[in-house]
């Protein structure tokens, strides 16, 4: 039986990698029999040089009819010039919303052997788990109208609409309230109910559905508080669930609890478990071409696939170990070196969790 991983490289460090990742899957897909085989396809500016749009229908169909699809990144100055439409970072928000990928798991796990490459104190991020779920296919960055419109007095105005509705908002709580579960019981629900109607709305769901799960201890924070308790006080959190954009903002704190963005993957599922992988981080264009990027949220993001969508949970384990080894071993590419470790390239820090595998 084999399995087919649309791979979607994208743009900037996204190929270098996502050839690392690739590299991993091969050697577990041989080890444990997986019999995966890889299909390619094109998203973000590589898809606008090659096809004029930043995600084509054929690829999207494509992608749904694979057993899951592992991202790199969107994104880079290139494109920025060009017409709202055709920006890179359209292919990714049409691909999350064609396959339906509401659910974005974000886990914030902290290495041990990365303690000190932590933005915080070691005392303070030590054996730190947390899980960001965030809502990826609504709220403002698909709400309707948007645009840019010229008001009567000749000036410009830029309107975004942040909505949800409540069955958008019950499915993301549901798969919130079920990490909780297998967890540690804990979830905090994130939102701005104190300013926003439409968050108003998101805390009365939670707290409507909170008695069907009796074994998860529900809280409620102010956008405003989290991020100022994530990096004061990361490990009062377990999970956390919040809206498509403070998720997103967020995830990028919490990342650099773990020692580095380059460290955080994440899960982006649909309600039959389908899912893309990606790292959280985008295409950085400032270490584009260098060979520098840290490839390990990418290959941890593998491995969530491998568990998540493809029901191989051994594999995935062993992908994780190998990395836990790695960083044992003291290798380290450039974001999470610290002193008296061994800088290593992305292609070196690929080839060592291959070998460790
Ligand atoms: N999921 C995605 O594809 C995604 C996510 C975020 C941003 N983007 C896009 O990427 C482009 C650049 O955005 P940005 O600079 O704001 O964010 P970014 O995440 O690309 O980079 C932010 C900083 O983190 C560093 N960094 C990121 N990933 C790294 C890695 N694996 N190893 C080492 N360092 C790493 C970069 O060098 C940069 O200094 C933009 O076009 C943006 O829209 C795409
Ligand atoms: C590139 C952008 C559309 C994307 C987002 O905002 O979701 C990115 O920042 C992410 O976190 O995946
Ligand atoms: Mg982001």
């Amino acid at each position: 039986m084999t399995k087919k991983v649309m791979i979607l490289p994208g743009d900037g460090i996204g190929p270098e990698i996502v050839e690392q990742a690739m590299a991993v899957l091969e050697v577990v897909s041989g080890k444990y029999h997986l019999g995966l085989s890889f299909e390619q396809g094109l998203i973000g500016g590589a898809s606008i040089d090659a096809h004029g749009e930043p995600l084509t229908d054929e690829t999207l169909k494509a992608a749904g009819e694979c057993d899951a699809v592992l991202l790199g990144a969107v994104g880079g100055p290139q494109w920025d010039t060009l017409a709202r439409e055709i920006r890179p970072e359209k292919g990714l928000l049409k691909i999350r919303s064609g396959l339906g990928l509401y659910a974005n798991l974000r886990p914030a796990i902290l290495y041990p052997q990365l303690a000190d490459a932590s933005s915080l104190k070691p005392e303070v991020v030590a054996g730190l788990d947390i899980l960001i779920v965030r809502e990826l296919t609504g709220g403002i960055y698909f709400g309707e109208p948007r645009g840019i419109r010229t008001l009567e007095n000749g000036e410009r105005q830029g309107y975004n609409t942040y909505v949800y509705s409540e069955s958008e908002i019950e499915r993301i709580a549901r798969s919130a309230f079920e990490a909780a579960q297998k967890r540690n019981g804990k979830l905090c629900s994130v939102d701005k109910a104190n300013v926003l109607e439409v968050t108003v709305l998101w805390r009365e769901v939670l707290d409507r559905l909170a008695p069907e799960y009796p074994d998860v201890e529900l809280s409620h924070m102010y956008v405003d508080n989290a991020a100022m308790q994530l990096v004061r006080a990361p490990k009062q959190f377990d999970v956390m669930v919040t809206g498509n954009m403070f998720g997103d903002i967020l995830s990028d704190a919490a990342a650099m609890l773990t020692g580095s963005i380059g460290m955080l993957p994440s899960a982006s599922l649909n309600e039959n478990g389908f899912g893309l992988y990606e790292p959280c981080h985008g295409s950085a264009p400032d270490i584009a071409g260098q060979g520098i990027a840290n490839p390990l949220a990418t290959i941890l993001s593998a491995a969530m696939m491998l568990r998540y969508s493809l029901n191989m949970g051994e594999a995935a384990d062993a992908i994780e170990a190998a990395v836990s080894e790695v960083l044992e071993q003291g290798l380290r590419t450039a974001d999470i070196y610290t002193e008296g470790c061994r800088k290593v390239s992305t292609a070196e820090m690929g080839a060592a969790v291959v070998a460790a595998l």
